[in-house]
Formats: C-alpha cells, sequence, structure tokens
C-alpha cells in the first residue's frame, strides 16, 4: 500500500460513522471560520477530534502549525488518545501538536518567547500564593498609600470590605482578588484601569502594588499568564506559523480567551489563505462558567469581528442528533431550558428509540435524600446479570459541600465512590506543604515556598524571625539580584545582616539548607539519568519514588503526618502523580522570520517541569480523573462532570436556595438564575439511560440561616408536563426490563432466568421496602431477595423479617478504614420523625415493627487502592481510597 492509499483509508476511518452535519464539519475547508454549534451529546469531541485529524491528513497542515484548546488538562489527554487511534500507522507526530487548556499553551508560549516582553525564568504563583502576596500588600502600606485610601469615600470601599474582617482586614482578599481577575480577564491593566472615569481607587491601589509584588518575585498567577501571552503576542509576530486554530467549549470562553484565540490565529505575514482559520465548538445552553467571567456572547462577537476586521463571515454548523441520552432525558432537559427566555430555540433528537420517565422525588432532609439515593443505587446494582456496575452511576450535586452527606451514606452502605475533584485537591494544607518542599528544591527563588516550608514542621522560627527573613530576602533581591536560598545561606554564614538569629534557628537552617542540597543533588543525578537515556517506566518509577521519599522523610513531613491517614494518603496520591507524570514537549517552532536567538535555551528540569503542571492544572475549573473512578460511583459537583456521561445519573438538592444557588435568588435578575438553569441542564444531560432527580424541603434545614423550604422553580415548572415519574418505569414488568438492558447496550443482551429473578417481586419490593431502608435502617439488597415465588406480600415490615429479606443492623461490626468510620461516626440521623407521612409521592413512612436483632449481613466490601512504594505505616498501605476529602482539617 503507498502512502497516499494508506492516508486515504485513514480518512476514511476518521470520517466513518459521521452523521451528515458531523461529516460538513469536520471536512470544511482549512481556510474557513467555522462554528459548530452542537447540544449536548452530539458529539462535539468526536467531530473537534476528527476535525483535527482531518486537517492533519487532507490538508497535509503540519502538527506543530495547528492549535487546540481543549477546557481540561484531561480533555486534551483524551483527544490525543483519540488522535492517537485514528492515526495509527501515519507519519505524523502528534506529540508536536499545540493541544491543552489556554492557560498552559500561554504559559508554553511564554516559556519560550517572554524574554521579548522581559518575562524570563517566572513561575506559577498558585492560588494560595496570590492570596499570600494580597494579604502582604494589604499589610504593608506605605503611609502614602494609607492616605490615599482614607481619602477613598465610603461607597467605593464599602463593596470590597469584609463585614467580618477586624481593623487590618478590612478590606476582603477574595472580593479584592476577584476584582483584579476580572479585569485581567478582560485584558485591562493596572495603568489602562487607574486612567479609566469610573475606576475604583480601591481597586485600582491593590491592583498595582500586587501586580508589582508578583514581579518582584518573577510570579505569574493564572490570569497572569493568559494576560502576558496576549500581550506578548500582540507585540511579536512569534505565532505566525500557526495555520489553524481550534477551540473546544468556546460557551465558556471569556474575553480575553476570545482575544487570544484572534491572536493566535493570525497566521502568516504574507499568505492570505494561512490567515484566521479558525474551528470552534461550543454549546451556549451549558455555558455555566459566568462567574469566571465567561461569556456566551462570544459567538455573537466572534461573528461580527471577522465581518467587520476582515470581510469574512463564519459558517456555523449546527449538529442536533443527540446519541447519548434517551429522549425523556432529552424532553425533560429541553423543556427545563425552554423557561430561559433568552435562548435560541433548538430541538435535540435522540437517536435512541427506547426511553424512560426521568423519577422525582421530594424528601424531607438532605439525609433521607442521600438514603432514597443509596437505595436506589442498590436496587439497580441487584438487577440479575448485573447490567450495572458502580462506575454507571453518578451523582451531581451544584455545590461542593452537599457531598458531605452524600459520602456518609455511600460510605455506610459501602458503597465504593470516588470524589470527581478539582481544585480542592491541590489546595489542602498537607499537599501545598510537600508541595512547597518540591519547589524550593526545584527553584532558588521561591520566596513564599522557602517561608512556609522554613517553619513547617516546626523548627522554632517565630513569626517575627520569618518576617525578618523574608523582608531582608525581598530587599536582597530588589537591590542585588540574589535568589532567597543564597540570602539564608549568607545569613548564616553572617554575611547578610539584617536578621537575628539564635542558635536554635541557626542549626535548624543549616539543617534545611543541608536537606535542600542534598535533595538538589539527587535532583541533579535523576535529571542526568532521565534525560541520558531511554529507560524503562518501572525504572523510572522507582528512581522518582526514591527521590519522593526522601524529600517526605528528610523534611519532616512523613513524622508529622505519622498519626494522620488522610493526610499521608493524600501526599502518596501527589507521590502517584509525580511518578507517572511525563513532562510535554516544551518546543515551539521559530516564527518567521525569526532566529535561534529568540528562543529561550534553558528547558526546565523534570521537579520545574512537574510543579509547572501541577499549578497549570489548578487553573483547570475541575479535573475528572475517570481512571480512578473504575468500580466506583462518581460522585461531582456539576461543573466537574462537564463533558462527562454515565448510564445512571442523580441529580439531588432541587430545592430553592441549592439549585438555583441561594446568591442567585438573592442578588435578583434573571442571568444568575438562568445560569442556575443551565447547570440543571448540564447535569440532566449527561445521563444516557436512567435519570433520578430529587429535592428535599424542610424548615429545620437550614443553611446559613437560610431555610430549604421550596422545591426548585425549575422543578415547580415542569409540574403541567409530565414529563417526571413517580417510579422507574423500567422495572414495571419483564418487557420493559429487557428495553432497560438494550438501552444499557448489553450485547449481547442477557436474557435472566426468569425462576432465579421475578420483576414482580423486584417491583413491589422497591415500592414496599423503601418504608423502613428510609429509617436509616441498612438493608441488605441482593438479587436473591427477588427469586420467583418470593413471598411478595410485604407492605408490612413483619412480612419483611419473616420472608427472610436481610437487614443489616445499624451496629454492624465493620471491618472498614478508620477514616471511613470517621465519616460514619458523624452520619446524622434523618430529622424527621419515622411517624412522619410525606405527601409527596405516596410514600407513607411507618414505624418499624422489628422485634428480633437485626442481622448483620455485609455485602459490599471497602474500596481499596494499591499500596505505594513508601515506607509509611502498614495499616494504611493497601486500604481505603486514595482520596478522601477530610473537611476537618482543611
Ligand atoms: N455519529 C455518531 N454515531 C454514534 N455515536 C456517536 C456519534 N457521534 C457521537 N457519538 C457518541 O455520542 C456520545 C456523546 O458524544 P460526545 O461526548 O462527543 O458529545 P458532546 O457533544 O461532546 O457532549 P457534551 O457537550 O454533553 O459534553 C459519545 O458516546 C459518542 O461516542
Amino acid at each position: 500500500m503507498t502512502s497516499i492509499d494508506s492516508s486515504i483509508n485513514a480518512i476514511d476511518k476518521v470520517l466513518e460513522g459521521l452523521n451528515a452535519n458531523q461529516r460538513k464539519a469536520v471536512t470544511a475547508p482549512s481556510n474557513a471560520r467555522l462554528q459548530i454549534i452542537a447540544g449536548p451529546g452530539t458529539g462535539k469531541t468526536k467531530v473537534l477530534t476528527s476535525r483535527v485529524a482531518y486537517l492533519l491528513l487532507n490538508e497535509h497542515i503540519n502538527p506543530q502549525h495547528i492549535i487546540v484548546t481543549t477546557f481540561t488538562k484531561k480533555a486534551a489527554l483524551e483527544m490525543m488518545e483519540r488522535l492517537e487511534k485514528n492515526l495509527v500507522g501515519q507519519s505524523v507526530d502528534l506529540s508536536k501538536l499545540l493541544i491543552g487548556t489556554f492557560h498552559s499553551i500561554c504559559y508554553r508560549i511564554i516559556k519560550i518567547y517572554g524574554k521579548k516582553i522581559g518575562i524570563e525564568d517566572y513561575h506559577i504563583a498558585d492560588e494560595r500564593d496570590s492570596n499570600q502576596i494580597l494579604k502582604e500588600v494589604m499589610e504593608n502600606l506605605s503611609d502614602n498609600d494609607r492616605d490615599l485610601l482614607a481619602g477613598v469615600p465610603e461607597d467605593e470601599k464599602l463593596p470590597l470590605q469584609n463585614p467580618r474582617g477586624g481593623a487590618d482586614q478590612k478590606f476582603d482578599i477574595k472580593k479584592v482578588k476577584r476584582q483584579i481577575s476580572k479585569l485581567k480577564s478582560s485584558g485591562v491593566s493596572y495603568d489602562n484601569y487607574a486612567s479609566m472615569n469610573d475606576s475604583n481607587r480601591v481597586v485600582s491601589l491593590f491592583y498595582r502594588l500586587y501586580q508589582t509584588k508578583l514581579e518582584e518575585n518573577s510570579l505569574l498567577d493564572f490570569d497572569d499568564c493568559l494576560f502576558k501571552c496576549l500581550d506578548l503576542i500582540t507585540s511579536h509576530p512569534v505565532l505566525n506559523f500557526v495555520q489553524h486554530v481550534l477551540v473546544d467549549e468556546f460557551q465558556d470562553s471569556n474575553e480575553i480567551q476570545l482575544q487570544l484565540m484572534y491572536n493566535f490565529a493570525r497566521g502568516h505575514p504574507t499568505i492570505p489563505k494561512l490567515q484566521n482559520n479558525v474551528t470552534i465548538v461550543g454549546d451556549p445552553d451549558q455555558s455555566i462558567y459566568g462567574f469566571r467571567d465567561a461569556q456566551a456572547i462570544n459567538f455573537e462577537k466572534m461573528n461580527s469581528y471577522y465581518k467587520q476586521k476582515y470581510g469574512k463571515s463564519c459558517e456555523i454548523i449546527h449538529l442536533v442528533e443527540n446519541y447519548r441520552s434517551t429522549s425523556d432525558i432529552l424532553s425533560l432537559s429541553e423543556t427545563v431550558m425552554r423557561q430561559q427566555q433568552t435562548r435560541t430555540q433548538k430541538s435535540l433528537k435522540s437517536q435512541h428509540t427506547t426511553t424512560f420517565k426521568p423519577v422525582y422525588k421530594n424528601l424531607n432532609s438532605s439525609e433521607e435524600e442521600a438514603l432514597w439515593i443509596s437505595y436506589h443505587i442498590q436496587h439497580l446494582l441487584a438487577l440479575p446479570d448485573s447490567p450495572l456496575k458502580y462506575s454507571d452511576f453518578s451523582i451531581l450535586v451544584r455545590a461542593a459541600y452537599q457531598t458531605r452527606v452524600i459520602e456518609n451514606e455511600l460510605v455506610k452502605k459501602r458503597i465504593p465512590y470516588h470524589m470527581i475533584r478539582g481544585r480542592a485537591f491541590w489546595e489542602r494544607s498537607e499537599v501545598i506543604a510537600i508541595l512547597d518542599y518540591l519547589r524550593v528544591i526545584a527553584h532558588d527563588n521561591d520566596r513564599i515556598a522557602f517561608i512556609r516550608s522554613l517553619n513547617f514542621p516546626k523548627r522554632g522560627f517565630g513569626p517575627k524571625t520569618l518576617e525578618s527573613l523574608s523582608q531582608v530576602s525581598a530587599k536582597e533581591a530588589a537591590t542585588s539580584g540574589i535568589s532567597i536560598y543564597e540570602t539564608l545561606k549568607g545569613v548564616l554564614s553572617g554575611e547578610i545582616s539584617g536578621v537575628k538569629l539564635n542558635s536554635k534557628n541557626k542549626s535548624s537552617l543549616k539543617d534545611y539548607l543541608g536537606f535542600l542540597e542534598q535533595s538538589r543533588e539527587m535532583l541533579a543525578n535523576l535529571d542526568t539519568y532521565l534525560n541520558g537515556e531511554v529507560i524503562e517506566y518501572e525504572k523510572k518509577s522507582d528512581l522518582l519514588a526514591k527521590f519522593f521519599k526522601f524529600v517526605f522523610e528528610k523534611s519532616g513531613l512523613a513524622k508529622e503526618y505519622v498519626d494522620e491517614d488522610n493526610q499521608t494518603l493524600n501526599v502518596m496520591e501527589v507521590e502517584k502523580q509525580f511518578r507517572e507524570f511525563t513532562p510535554q514537549e516544551v518546543d515551539l517552532p521559530l516564527f518567521i522570520g525569526g532566529t535561534e536567538d529568540d528562543i529561550a535555551e534553558t528547558k526546565p528540569n523534570f521537579l520545574s517541569s512537574f510543579i509547572q503542571s501541577i499549578g497549570l492544572y489548578e487553573a483547570d475549573a475541575a479535573a475528572s480523573e475517570t481512571d480512578k473512578s473504575k468500580g466506583k460511583v462518581s460522585v461531582s459537583t456539576i461543573h466537574g462532570s462537564k463533558g462527562l456521561e454515565w448510564n445512571v445519573v442523580f441529580v439531588p438538592g432541587l430545592s430553592e436556595g441549592l439549585l438555583p444557588a441561594g446568591f442567585a435568588i438573592a442578588q435578583g435578575g434573571e442571568e444568575l438564575v438562568d445560569e442556575e438553569r443551565r447547570c440543571f441542564y448540564v447535569a440532566t444531560t449527561r445521563a444516557k439511560s436512567l435519570l433520578y432527580l430529587s429535592s428535599y424541603t424542610t424548615s429545620a434545614g437550614n443553611f446559613y440561616g437560610r431555610s430549604i423550604d421550596k422545591v426548585s422553580r425549575f422543578i415547580e415548572k415542569l409540574n403541567n408536563h409530565q414529563l417526571l415519574g413517580t417510579v422507574q418505569e423500567a422495572f414495571k414488568d419483564w418487557n420493559s426490563l429487557m428495553k432497560l438492558y438494550q438501552i444499557l447496550d448489553k450485547n449481547p443482551i442477557p436474557v435472566p432466568d426468569k425462576k432465579q429473578f421475578c420483576i414482580d417481586t423486584f417491583n413491589s419490593l422497591l415500592k414496599s421496602r423503601i418504608d423502613i431502608y428510609m429509617q436509616g435502617i441498612p438493608l441488605s439488597i441482593k438479587q436473591g431477595d427477588f427469586v420467583a415465588g418470593a413471598n411478595i406480600n410485604t407492605y408490612s415490615n413483619t412480612n419483611m423479617m419473616s420472608s427472610g429479606m436481610g437487614f443489616s443492623s445499624a451496629k454492624l461490626d465493620m471491618n472498614i478504614p478508620k477514616r471511613s468510620v470517621g465519616l460514619w461516626k458523624r452520619q446524622v440521623k434523618p430529622k424527621h420523625s419515622p411517624n412522619t407521612t410525606t405527601t409527596s409521592n405516596n410514600l407513607q413512612f411507618k414505624p418499624p415493627m422489628m422485634n428480633k436483632a437485626p442481622v448483620c449481613n455485609r455485602q459490599f466490601a471497602p474500596p481499596t487502592v494499591q499500596g505505594v512504594n513508601m515506607n509509611i505505616k502498614k495499616s494504611i498501605n493497601n486500604k481505603a481510597p486514595p482520596y478522601i476529602p477530610d473537611r476537618r482539617k482543611k
């Protein structure tokens, strides 16, 4: 086969199975401005990946000349995997593709060409660093700045103040940071802002001071990655080799990302057909990042920009065939979205013929709601031939705190679950502590990490000593340009004055610096080795594990966390990521007209690359790790569920104050509520086959002083539509059950033995046993309960006892990990009385009529995780999942 034949075959493979509009989008000419507007489940990811493959194979664009931006790092990795499959046997070097989040692409550009705007050897300041810098700025105002602030009228200050803050904490760091971030996201520098007529003087002052401080410390915050990159590429043609730009999740782009896209795509200096070639993919209905300044209006802005500036309009292609969800799930989702008045109507068509109505229930408390969810999960898992696994389920909540009650219940029922984590993991104190050590080993001048790690674990430095070390190092950096590492050495040797150290301090500082020196030597050897030859994965992993273990132990952190299982497990998780890390390609092609001198020479070492990738990862809105969710139910915020899909989805908390969130209601105005509605839409459209919605209303369930006493307006407005069921139709009869198997795509469809499983018994028990279950008394639900001929007259609890339906004691002697026991202990009993009769959905809560001790029946094994190569306590090495949020210590 010639290479032309092979390429044609590969293109055919790429186009295989695409519907007409998908194909049109994929095969549009490269010289185009294309908007692919598509609802959920219509194959946006598939189309975008196929389009990249098509541009590479058919239009013969060099991978180095294509930029693809994705919303998360994970989405980029997934796209690469799919591309690799599509391009097997083709001579395309995919590692050269410029793919990643806006943040990571911009950082890569800055690393190579940053010196053109005076940015060399800068590092990322994560959220916590930024907050610390702003705090320092606020605490160390000059007399002039204080006078300036004193002259600002109260009404200008008030919105930025912290109502609970004391005199020193007058301004709310978060609020001020938010304003600065907003300005940077709109591409406004502090100079520009200061010259605006309506600028706020407090924001203006802090923006300038904060930015100066970042620069003094050679730091870029997340917004700066984009902001500085835009500055760079608008003033220097360093990307003029780019021939096509593709942007995923365009509805969540903000102003600066839009500007970056235009400038990424400016293209060749002289050849018009290599200029302004862009493909964007998005769904305005899934725009849920308004709080980060995303603007769905970017679709229109893009259109008019190209029309006005270049006389070229955008081609718009709509995708409406939904391959994910059943028609009932889609009807419900679409009806919800139609409540938004500003929405452009569209109608998605489900590609499934079978469908079941989403089930809805209103409950009396969040605890009861969690019980209701676990009850349904357990029944669905008990179906014959197990058509559903744990990993087919997800529970999606509006706010992270809602997961606490749900996690409690899942632990109690031994349902293994996985938290789809966003940034929270990287903000945990133990994770920051170990990263601080890695940062000070990798970088000489990371002042924040040096000062933080110097006295954690405690080494006897008091706050005053730390403060003067910090000040002296800042002064030395400003006056002689020396790093904090060198300053600390100078302070120890007495060459640098200004800090009084007692003998204990001196000995601690000596040990600390000695440890850093040893670690750096190890790192240098490691780098020589890693760069010198191609080594086996196991060998590499082993070396990295040894280095990490050395740092963890010698820093004193291992000892610090010796009695803290959760903390140690989280550090182990960082170690795992470290071992598995592969640095991304950092090179960029030389731009047209550029010379080798334009390019930065230094390549970051392994550790630096790792730290940078973590820093950028933090900028991801959500980073789901589906590989970790294998064999587990996924629990996530709705924002974290973006782009994902599951067979069965639960969306709890459909109550006023939860979804829509309280702040959206309180601030009034339709815009915020519309964004809440779109959140709901994103959640429901994650479901492929079955959808369960629930709300709770309770006057006792106050949250921050607000009572949750109304069902969500999104549900209320649905009442006239017959879109929701009260029971699961899939269990109605044998035929329905078979249809469920069909849509679950079990191939071949198993035919459960009717003798071994009686659908009527199943259905009947599902309805009747909930009375018992909702009182918090665990039932052991298993397929064996539903054999043909079983006594199905089980509406009374005594009948259930006598028919041998195993109750599980609430006092089980559970051999589960310590941290789970903690959660178990914190389990709150449902607030309502078991005697309560709910009016909703025909459920009657009756008192249990139990007269004998419950039987212990352990059905589900606790989740486990592979131990890692670290010398930590045996008892936790091979038990317990890697990351369970511990909300006691944050
Ligand atoms: N032409 C097609 N034929 C069959 N299945 C398809 C086709 N296009 C997409 N799919 C399938 O539809 C499902 C949804 O696709 P994908 O995840 O790409 O949707 P999406 O538009 O990105 O959704 P969302 O916006 O909700 O994240 C996937 O399982 C995908 O394999």
